[in-house]
């Protein structure tokens, strides 16, 4: 009998900013602890600036898809769909800029491939087998972005109000929104709605075997 080639199942995790995306992500990680499951972030892929200064990075759209290197991390995804590893990049959020260190990240049977602009590239879309977009109201997102930004990214309130009304507002409008039309499920609650995590990771387990991956394996490695 011919062996069927393995090939690694592909999710991809969208929505605006603050939407529950991350959260989404690791609760269908952790539902799935037994298999060999990683989750792939798109934020990690902004692109190098060390050719700008501090001034000239804050003016950078950071929710405009040029602002991703998006030809290196469709790169990393086909090399992570052939079982290779990558080297991946770090964004370093106090300094506005990709670090000079990068992370080994091995091979896995499930990739969860998550942020704000991944559904809007077709190069992205078309090597997942599950689209998802976290659908959450416009004030709880902003509402959680300024508890974020303030709390854990040193900004004050006036400029996360003026980044969300300059880019971050009107890119979603533009381009998150329109791409949840590619979006197989449409998760309202994030999360917390158990009903689509369960379903979710029940279609993920079905499409493992599909792919000749129908063990379960020991997750040596949780860092995401
Ligand atoms: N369903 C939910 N109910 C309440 N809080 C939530 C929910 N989903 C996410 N959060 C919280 O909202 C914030 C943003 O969620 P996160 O998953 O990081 O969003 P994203 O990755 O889309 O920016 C986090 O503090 C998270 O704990
Ligand atoms: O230097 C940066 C880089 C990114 N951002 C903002 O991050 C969000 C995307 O991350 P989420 O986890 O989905 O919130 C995006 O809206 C950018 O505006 C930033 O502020 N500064």
């Amino acid at each position: 009998m011919v062996e069927k080639k393995k090939r690694p199942v592909v999710i991809g995790v969208t929505g605006g900013s603050g939407s529950g995306k991350t959260t989404v992500s690791r609760a269908i990680f952790n539902q799935l602890l037994g298999h060999s499951i990683m989750i792939l972030q798109q934020d990690s892929y902004y692109k190098d600036q060390s050719h700008k200064t501090m001034a000239e990075r804050e003016e950078t759209n950071y929710d405009h898809p040029l602002a991703f290197d998006s030809d290196l991390l469709l790169e990393h995804l086909n090399k992570l769909l052939n079982y290779e590893a990558i080297e991946k990049p770090v964004y370093d959020y106090t300094k506005l800029n990709r670090s000079t260190e990068t992370v080994t990240q091995e091979p896995r049977d499930v990739i969860i491939l998550e942020g704000i602009l991944i559904l809007d590239d077709k190069r992205l879309r078309d090597l997942m087998d599950i689209k998802v977009f976290v659908d959450t109201d416009d004030d709880i997102r902003i509402l959680r972005r300024i508890q974020r930004d303030t709390k854990e990214r040193g900004r004050t309130l006036d400029e996360v109000i003026q980044q969300y009304l300059e880019t971050v507002r009107p890119m979603y409008n533009q381009f998150v929104e329109p791409s949840k039309r590619y979006a197989d499920i449409i998760v309202p609650e994030g999360g917390k709605n158990q009903v689509a995590i369960d379903l979710l990771t029940t279609k993920i387990q079905s499409i493992l075997v599909k792919h000749g991956n129908n063990k379960v394996f020991n997750n040596i490695d949780t860092t995401i």
